[in-house]
């Protein structure tokens, strides 16, 4: 690549850092634009009166490689932090643990009965490993036949779609099974299952926030900057119309990197052509509403992740204990806890103001598991809604990624990253944007 050549990166969520800090490296000039006043997209922290709330992302998982060793590069490892009692799935009243390993086989949440199936899932995880690459998704299309709640149906149960499969689906992405490809269910079953130890999940103290901050480091990064349009240059290179606190403005530059989320793209490239348009449309986000609440009550210290089946009730999907993953989230003797609406219920109650939802999510949970009740100490209340909160890798998400790679969708100095591409979590964003760096490099070589 030639020196000088100036490249700008869109969007400052996890993508476009990882993109911009590879860029960096590889000795580009490279300027981050990102419209919030703060970098991290949906992976921030928000600091309320002494309590750290997550806008977004929770935790890493011990499949995450590349973001694990990232850890290391920015000198976060002493941040690092494994969570304890990871999760439970709630069944009549009960908490069951879910343990992310092996011991899963000895759960009591369904029947001795309905485990028998599992060892066709087992089989088909054997059967399919080659295909079921969390650094490639598109090698999985071949098995993107099939959404998960069919899948289940078919070869186990409906009490096993509904207490196993659902709520980690609906609690962690805020999809439904029926919006779920069984690819995704075996691309994450396969990564989960693929230590010794099983599926642990981590944090980093203070907030995952800290990741984001991190990345920014020594990154040239405008911040408070939206991109409106870009249009190409008959001479080579673009041009950006932005909206900063100045007015509208323009800039140049030779090379981009577009880390938005997917529904972004048509409206910074009208002039995309019918089926690469068709491609960005096509990507479906799920919605949540996130109530974070830092309270004087004692809550149990059981567990981190409570998880809600649809079958137990339509509101709340999870509820997530701040303090048990990472004591320093509230001042001492406090609990802090959030609460997530789940996908549909969030679409259906969009109309409604924030009070009403946060009673309704308060009273749902008073109903749930009236021992994790906050109010009577409460302090602190925050709701954030989420109107895009993971892509969905629904049937045929897998075709498009297999399109994608196959170079159907990029052209010119424009490339692409986000987690609808690279794997709908951290390190599937963090991955999406070094590649996409990559194929920028190769593009302006
Ligand atoms: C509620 C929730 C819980 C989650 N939990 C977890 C979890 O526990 N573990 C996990 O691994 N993942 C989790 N995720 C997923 C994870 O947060 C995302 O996959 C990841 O952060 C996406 O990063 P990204 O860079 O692809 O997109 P984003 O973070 O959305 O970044 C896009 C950025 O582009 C900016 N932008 C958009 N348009 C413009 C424009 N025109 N001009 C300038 N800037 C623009 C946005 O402001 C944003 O900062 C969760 C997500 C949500 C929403």
């Amino acid at each position: 690549m030639k020196q000088q050549r100036h490249i700008l990166v869109i969007g400052g969520g996890l993508a476009g850092l990882a993109a911009a800090r590879y860029l960096q490296a590889a000795g580009a000039t490279v300027t981050l634009l990102e419209r919030e006043r703060e970098v991290g997209g949906r992976a921030r922290t928000a600091l309320v009166d002494g309590y750290a709330f997550e806008l977004g992302a929770e935790f890493l998982a011990s499949f995450y490689t590349r973001t694990l060793a990232l850890v290391g590069e920015l000198g976060l490892h002493q941040h690092l932090q494994r969570i304890p009692r990871s999760s439970a799935i709630l069944r009549d009243g009960q908490l069951y643990p879910l343990w992310p390993n092996l011991r899963l086989a000895f759960t009591h949440l369904i029947r001795s009965q309905q485990k028998l199936p599992l060892t066709y899932l087992l089989a088909s995880l054997a059967r399919h490993r080659t295909r079921l690459d969390l650094y490639a998704f598109h090698k999985a299309y071949p098995i993107d036949d099939q959404d998960v709640s069919s899948y289940a149906l078919a070869h186990f149960s409906r009490e096993l779609l509904e207490y196993v499969l659902q709520p980690p689906i609906a609690g962690i992405f805020y999809w439904t099974p029926e919006r779920t490809s069984r690819a995704l269910l075996l691309l994450v079953l396969k990564a989960g299952f693929s230590r010794p130890t099983g599926l642990q999940l981590f944090t980093l103290r203070g907030g995952l926030g800290g990741l984001a901050r991190a990345l920014a480091g020594d990154l040239q990064v405008r911040l408070g900057v939206e991109v409106r349009t870009i249009t190409p240059q008959t001479e080579g290179g673009y041009t950006l119309h932005v909206q900063d606190e100045d007015g509208v403005a323009t800039l140049e530059a030779d090379g981009i990197v577009i880390a938005t989320t997917a529904t972004a793209v048509p409206h910074l490239l009208p002039w995309l052509d019918h089926e690469r348009r068709r491609f960005f449309e096509a990507i479906v986000y799920s919605q949540t509403a996130n109530l974070a609440l830092g309270t004087r009550t004692p809550l149990p210290q059981a567990t981190y992740g409570l998880l809600f089946p649809r079958r137990e009730t339509p509101f709340l999907a999870s509820a997530t204990l701040q303090t048990v993953k990472d004591p320093t989230t509230a001042p001492a003797g406090r609990a802090a806890l959030c609460l997530h609406l789940s996908g549909p219920a969030t679409a259906a109650l969009r109309q409604q103001d924030d009070d009403t939802l946060a009673r309704l999510m308060l009273a749902d949970l008073r109903r749930l598991l009236p021992m994790y009740d906050p109010t009577p100490g409460l302090e602190v209340q925050r709701l954030y809604r989420c109107p895009e909160a993971l892509p969905e890798f629904n049937v045929g998400h897998f075709q498009r990624l297999k399109a994608f790679a196959d170079g159907a969708i990029e052209q010119g100095q424009i490339v692409f990253a986000g987690d609808y591409l690279g794997g709908p979590f951290i390190e599937g964003a963090l991955v999406s944007g070094e590649q996409a760096a990559q194929r920028l490099l190769q593009r302006m070589a």
